[in-house]
This record gives C-alpha cells, structure tokens and sequence, in this order.
C-alpha cells in the first residue's frame, strides 16, 4: 500500500560527533589522536583538523568573527543555505554550546534536517556545497571564528521548506 509518508515537523537533537557529522564536514575538537608536541614540548598541536576551500579562480580564505543573536525555542526552520564554492567554519568563542543544523542533499534541495548540539570545546567545518542553517547561537550574544571564502561568483544558494521543521528548546 503506498501511502504518503508524513515526516514529523519537529527535530531531534544529537551530540555532535566525527562520526554522525562526517557526510557533512569536519568537527574541531581536540582529538588526541591528532595531536603532535611542538614549541620544544611546551605545545600540543591538534593537527589538521579540517580542510578550508576555496574554489574557483581569484578565491581566497578569509577569517572572520560573527557575534550571532542567541536563537528563541521553539524555532521553525523554514530555510537552508550552501556555498558552492568554498567550506565554512564555526568556532565557538564564547565558550558556550551551539546547534548546527545541516541536510543531504536531495536532488538539488535539503533533505530533512539534522540537528547537532556542538558542546563549547567543538567547532565545525562545513565542506562546499553542504546544506546548512545559518549560525544557531544558543542563550546570549555568542562570537564565533568563521573561516570561508571570499572571491568571484555567487557563493550563497538558498532553499526555503514549504513547511517549517521545528526545534524545541535544547538542553543544553
Ligand atoms: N551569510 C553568512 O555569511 N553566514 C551564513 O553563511 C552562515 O552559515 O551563518
Ligand atoms: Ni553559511
């Protein structure tokens, strides 16, 4: 019998992970497994934790703060964004959680979305291309560093849901 399948409207959230987030990019954390001593041993260096891209010609990597506006719950996610042409990381700053939102690609538009609660010791790194909310401060005016690109060529592709997904109150 095939009936239409009705997806819940409202989202769970997960802890962020290598493992969970690894179809959609990187998490920087502190791995051990990729730390190496440097500085004579008086540093730990978690090396290579992501890959920032830059496609096309005349692209460069750029660093930036976004001071984000904490989010209020319960939130609709009536949108998602890419960047065709270059990743794009969030390290948190302020020492406080966040939520990523990202979905699989679905024949050129957003799946359903996937919500991860990054804890305060984590960052991401979206690879190119990859659906995405815009930035998810949590609480208070949180500052994040943001590595992405700048260049030619339009680097923001917008999808808008026609009906919203919902985000409850994390605990976070
Ligand atoms: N527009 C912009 O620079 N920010 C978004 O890309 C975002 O992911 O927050
Ligand atoms: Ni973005």
């Amino acid at each position: 019998m095939t009936g239409l399948m009705v997806t819940s409207p409202f989202l769970p959230i997960q802890l962020l992970t290598k493992t969970a987030f690894a179809s959609f990019g990187d998490v920087i954390e502190a791995d051990p497994s990729t730390m190496r001593l440097i500085n004579g041993g008086t540093t730990e260096r978690f090396h290579a934790l992501a890959t920032a891209e830059a496609l096309g010609e005349g692209a460069s990597i750029i660093l930036n703060i976004f001071r984000g506006q904490p989010r209020a719950f319960p939130y609709s996610v009536t949108m998602m964004e890419r960047h065709p042409f270059g990743s794009q990381s969030f390290s948190p700053l302020s020492g406080r959680p966040f939520l990523v939102v990202v979905a699989e690609d679905d024949g050129g538009k957003p799946g359903v979305p996937q919500v991860f609660l990054a804890g305060a010791h984590q960052g991401v790194n979206y690879r190119a291309n990859v659906w995405h909310h815009p930035l998810m401060s949590l609480k208070e005016i949180s500052d994040f560093l943001v590595v992405d690109r700048t260049g030619p060529g339009n680097n923001l592709e917008e999808y808008f849901y026609s009906e919203p997904f919902i985000i409850e109150e994390p605990k976070a």
